[in-house]
């Protein structure tokens, strides 16, 4: 993947600046706010990454992408804890920025006032296809937006939703291929949708099974996501059919 970054840092500067990479589910956000932290840590700036101690899905102390890359991170409660611990970080690096309070788009301002880089990452949509605050806010005010796409497991289409394929309607919900699946816009339903537990288990085991899947999913009259996509279709759902 070749990303376009926003040019390094002048240390002159008298203000920094904010980044946003922003996608679905699987999009490659968290491997593109590694990229970047690791060039700022070759060029001897100081770094330090940040994400809401609620998303332990992986490691308490790591960023972790969907491919296993890694770096380690400091998990805060609340965004306002961040400009306490990011005092001498040139480079702050905000996980998972969905989870935070609202708070967190004025502590991104202050901090790029105070002349640092911010790279935020996060969703911009939820499993409704809703935007998910404080994304959209902070795509406003960012500098530089960077939004990313998955490969969508029905029809190989870019993929800028995150599909729920587990029944709950709590916004939060955490989890992986478990629980959710990248989808176009044509393929995503707006609500949990129950797919076959196969190809589930096909995705955790081996990546390159979706690929597979993918070409033969669309031409396919029997793919098991269209054939069972009948969980929960509440009544008053937007729907984009
Ligand atoms: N359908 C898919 N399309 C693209 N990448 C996928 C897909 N499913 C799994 N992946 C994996 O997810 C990685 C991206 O993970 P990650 O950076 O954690 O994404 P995000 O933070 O946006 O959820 C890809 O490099 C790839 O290995
Ligand atoms: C769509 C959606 C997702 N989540 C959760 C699921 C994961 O724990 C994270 C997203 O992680 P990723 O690094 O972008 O893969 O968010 C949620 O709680 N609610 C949703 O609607
Ligand atoms: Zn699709």
């Amino acid at each position: 993947m070749s990303v376009t970054e926003p040019h390094i840092v002048d240390r002159a500067r008298a203000a920094g600046w904010i980044e946003v990479i922003c996608g679905s589910m699987f999009s490659g956000k968290t491997e593109e706010l590694i990229r970047r932290l690791r060039r700022a840590r070759i060029a001897r700036q100081s770094t330090e990454a940040f994400k809401p101690a609620i998303d332990n899905r992986y490691a308490e102390d790591e960023v972790v992408s969907h491919d296993a890359t890694a770096i380690s991170t400091t998990p805060v409660h609340t965004a306002s804890q961040i400009l306490l611990l990011a005092e001498d970080v040139d480079v702050v690096g905000i996980d998972e920025a969905q989870f935070f309070d609202p708070e967190l788009v004025e502590v991104c301002q202050q901090l790029a006032a105070d002349g640092r880089r911010v790279i935020v990452t996060g969703l911009d949509q939820d499993y409704k296809g809703q935007p998910f605050e404080p994304i959209p806010q902070l795509m406003a005010v960012a500098e530089h937006v960077t939004k990313l796409h998955a490969i969508c497991v029905v029809c190989g289409g870019p993929a800028n939703h995150s599909q729920r394929i587990v029944a709950g309607d709590d916004r939060v919900l955490l989890g992986a291929t478990d629980a959710y699946e990248p989808r176009c816009r044509n393929c995503f339903k707006p609500h949990p949708v129950e797919v076959d537990r196969d190809h589930l288990e096909a995705l955790n085991l081996d990546a390159l099974d979706v690929v597979k899947r993918d070409s033969t999913a669309a031409s396919s009259s029997d793919d098991p996501n269209q054939a069972k996509e009948t969980m929960e279709e509440p009544a008053s759902s937007p729907s984009n059919e």
